[in-house]
């Protein structure tokens, strides 16, 4: 009786707390009396190793918090035809080597074979070989493929998703053209008329998948348009570093980049009938017990360290493979830490902030597991012990996956050079010098001693 009254009590407490939390966390809803009567719908653009392991974060999620997000979520994947390995559960005798599309395999067995091998996704991931449909009535887009591929995706998907939907980029690499640089958070966003947050951290997906503890950071600056709810404070920065500017009152804005340009893009609001778009609720899509989000408002900085590390963590794997020690990968690790924040503050410096380098997952963090477990990292490793090119290595041993670093420091450094400045950032000049057989890991030394060294 007395145990049957306390549960009574706990069940009215838990919903006056819900009816609270629901008044403070989203002013919009109490604007309009009454809860959202929208979810969010969310699609994953990708399904390679990350993609696959994002897909289930994010899975998990919807199905945890059912008053905010649609169960299923959409993934799209690049459709190939796929031979189930002899050594997975999913090998059928009868059907032997035969190759099967891999979309059917995703949802049929829930395991991507390829790309997240033995890893049991979410029921309520449904694989998609149509970009278009995967997308359809999302307002949740979330881009983790590699970057060589986002701007064919991007162009399929203008005019094919909601004018509402916001993003969040989980992709490592800066979008280079000509003389000119962007965060592909950024370019996405002018490209399809959205706003569009950033993912990173140090993050090996393969330790995920298995629900090994992890940090993460993700990046979200809420538009002004879509809620009134201050921006969580902390070491990042506050919401003035808000890159919109309102231009009228009919719930639509201007975008502005990370450099404060305003870009051809509008914005329009996301309707008051779903759940507000802002930190808690991005938080509650990627949050789980073995993935810690912390959220932040710096896109530029998270962006641009996910980026750059990599080209960090190819000079590692070179120093290493050479047979030396750790020594010198944490020397090459400190120059690159400094050509990182260097970069940011020359030429993201209107939003970026030295503390996302040296504080976040996303920074520092992430250099340190990429330099030490990345494929980045172990490839450029085998390449030097095995005296072959890097290209050569990812080709053999990868199985589809991609290195994200060559392309990067090529891109960043023709960027560089367009302007005069790549002798600034000598290792990021080593890195690609050793790539395309100009210098030799032996030169890295004297290649990035300052002058008063
Ligand atoms: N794998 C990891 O541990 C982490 C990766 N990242 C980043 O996530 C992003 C995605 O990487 P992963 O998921 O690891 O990819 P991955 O390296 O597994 O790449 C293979 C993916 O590319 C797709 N693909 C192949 N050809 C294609 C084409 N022509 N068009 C479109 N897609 C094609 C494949 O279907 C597959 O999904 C990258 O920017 C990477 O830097 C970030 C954190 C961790
Ligand atoms: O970004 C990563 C870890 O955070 C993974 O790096 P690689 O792409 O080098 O494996």
């Amino acid at each position: 009786m007395i145990s049957s009254k306390i549960a009574s009590t706990i069940r009215a407490s838990s919903r006056l707390a819900q009816v609270s939390h629901q008044f403070h966390s989203t002013p919009r809803s109490m604007a309009t009396l009454g809860a959202p009567s929208k979810k969010h719908k969310v699609t994953v653009v990708g399904s390679g190793n990350w993609g696959s392991t994002i897909a289930k974060i994010v899975a998990e999620n919807t199905k945890a918090h059912p008053e905010t997000f649609e169960e299923d979520v959409q993934m799209w994947v690049y459709e190939e035809e796929v031979t189930i390995p002899k050594e997975s559960k999913h090998y059928d005798e009868s059907s032997g080597d035969k190759p099967q599309k891999l979309t059917e395999i995703i949802n049929k067995y829930h395991e991507n074979v390829k790309y997240l091998p033995d890893i049991a996704l979410p029921k309520n991931i449904i694989a998609n070989p149509s970009v278009e449909e995967a997308v359809k009535d999302s307002s949740i887009l979330i881009f983790n493929l590699p970057h060589q591929f986002i701007g064919r995706i991007s162009k399929q998907l203008e005019g094919k998703i909601l004018p509402f939907a916001r993003g969040v980029s989980c992709i490592k690499g800066v979008n280079v053209t000509e003389s000119e640089i962007s965060l592909f958070s950024e370019w996405i966003g002018e490209g399809l008329g959205i706003y569009c947050g950033a993912l990173s951290g140090a993050n090996i997906a393969n330790e995920i998948a298995l629900e090994k503890w992890s940090e993460t950071t993700v990046a979200y600056d809420p538009p002004v348009i879509d809620s009134q709810a201050a921006t969580p404070t902390g070491p990042s920065p506050s919401s003035s570093q808000i890159n919109l500017t309102i231009t009228d009152t009919d719930k639509q804005q201007d975008l502005k980049d990370s450099r404060g340009r305003t870009t051809k893009a509008r914005l329009r609001a996301v309707p008051s009938s779903y759940p507000p778009l802002d930190h808690s609720v991005f938080k509650s899509l990627f949050h789980r017990p073995y993935f810690h989000v912390r959220m932040v408002s710096d896109v530029a900085g998270v962006s641009l360290g996910g980026a750059l590390k990599n080209i960090v963590a190819l000079a590692a794997g070179f120093v290493e493979g050479r047979g030396w020690g750790d020594n010198a990968k944490a020397a090459v690790m400190r120059v690159g830490l400094l050509e990182m924040v260097e970069f940011g503050k020359e030429f993201f410096g209107h939003s970026v902030h030295t503390a996302t380098f040296t504080e976040e997952s996303c920074g520092v963090a992430d250099l340190i597991t990429s330099c030490s477990g990345g494929r980045n990292f172990k490839c450029a490793r085998m390449a030097a012990e095995r005296n072959v090119s890097v290209a050569e290595v990812e080709k053999t041993e990868l199985n589809g996956q991609m290195l994200q670093g060559t392309s990067t420091a090529k891109e960043v450094n023709s960027f560089l050079k367009a302007r005069g400045r790549e002798d600034a950032y000598p290792l990021f000049k080593a890195v690609l010098d050793i790539l395309e057989g100009r210098k030799t890991v032996d030169d890295i030394p004297d290649l990035v001693a300052r002058p008063d060294e």
